[in-house]
């Protein structure tokens, strides 16, 4: 279970240009559950995916996974729990272009201290169920924007996490990768796994295995 307790994040605080990019915001997601955070363009979605996945710190407010405080983790603790904990998966991929798909998806398992052979059965596991096995060699800058998403799954799943948090998914795939996208989360949550997408695009509000949509506007919750 994760719980958001009165969560807010300032930029420039204390400055004239102090900016609320969420105020005061509150909600809880089930484990094993599917949710939506949908809005506009800057209303905040990103910077709440952040403060969720431990990347960014809230100005004020607490986030509890499984009732332990995370929000104010010193940032190491914060790296060791989001690298056994957190799948994200970027709006643009954030894959490195001039690795191989198998480099690339190992390279989260380097710090929880896996053998090689243990790190080459993972990624060739989860390389197989995320259909991209078939390009294991191969350099991403020459993948197709399907390939690279499913790289960037693959990569994101690799460390068994629970919780998958999902910035803008489809924002650089086809209407045709944009299904597949969806029916691998669909497959995800049959699996027992928590999904959080933030997202402004329509294909994801009526489908018929989502638990709660919440929108954000201007930085606030209105559901
Ligand atoms: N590091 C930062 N410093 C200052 N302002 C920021 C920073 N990051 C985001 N903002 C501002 O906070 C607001 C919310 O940004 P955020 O990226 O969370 O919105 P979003 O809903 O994810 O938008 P998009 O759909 O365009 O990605 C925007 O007005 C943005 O300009």
């Amino acid at each position: 279970m994760i719980v958001v307790k009165n969560i807010s994040k300032i930029y420039f605080e204390g400055s004239k240009k102090e900016f609320y990019a969420l105020k005061n915001i509150n909600f809880e997601i089930k484990e094993g559950s599917f949710v939506i955070f949908k809005g506009v363009s800057g209303s905040g979605k990103s910077t709440l995916l952040s403060i969720l996945a431990t990347i960014s710190k809230p100005s004020s407010g607490e986030i509890f996974f499984n009732n332990e405080v995370v929000s104010k983790y010193p940032d190491i603790h914060s790296s060791n729990f989001r690298a056994r904990n957190i799948a994200y998966i970027f709006q643009s991929f954030n894959l490195f272009e001039d690795l191989t798909v198998f480099a690339n998806v190992s390279f989260p398992l380097i710090p929880l201290g896996f053998s090689q052979k243990e790190i080459d059965e993972k990624v060739e596991e989860i390389l197989s169920l995320s259909n991209i096995i078939h390009k294991k060699d191969e350099i991403v800058s020459n993948l197709s924007g399907g390939e690279k998403q499913r790289c960037a799954i693959a990569r994101a799943l690799v460390n068994r996490a629970n919780t998958i948090l999902c910035d803008e998914p489809t924002s650089s795939l086809d209407f045709e990768n944009s299904l597949n996208f969806i029916k691998s989360i669909r497959e995800l949550k049959k699996a027992g796994k928590t999904i959080v997408v933030a997202t402004h695009d329509p294909l994801f509000f009526d489908l018929d295995f989502v638990d709660k949509i919440f929108e954000l506007k201007n930085g606030e919750l209105v559901e």
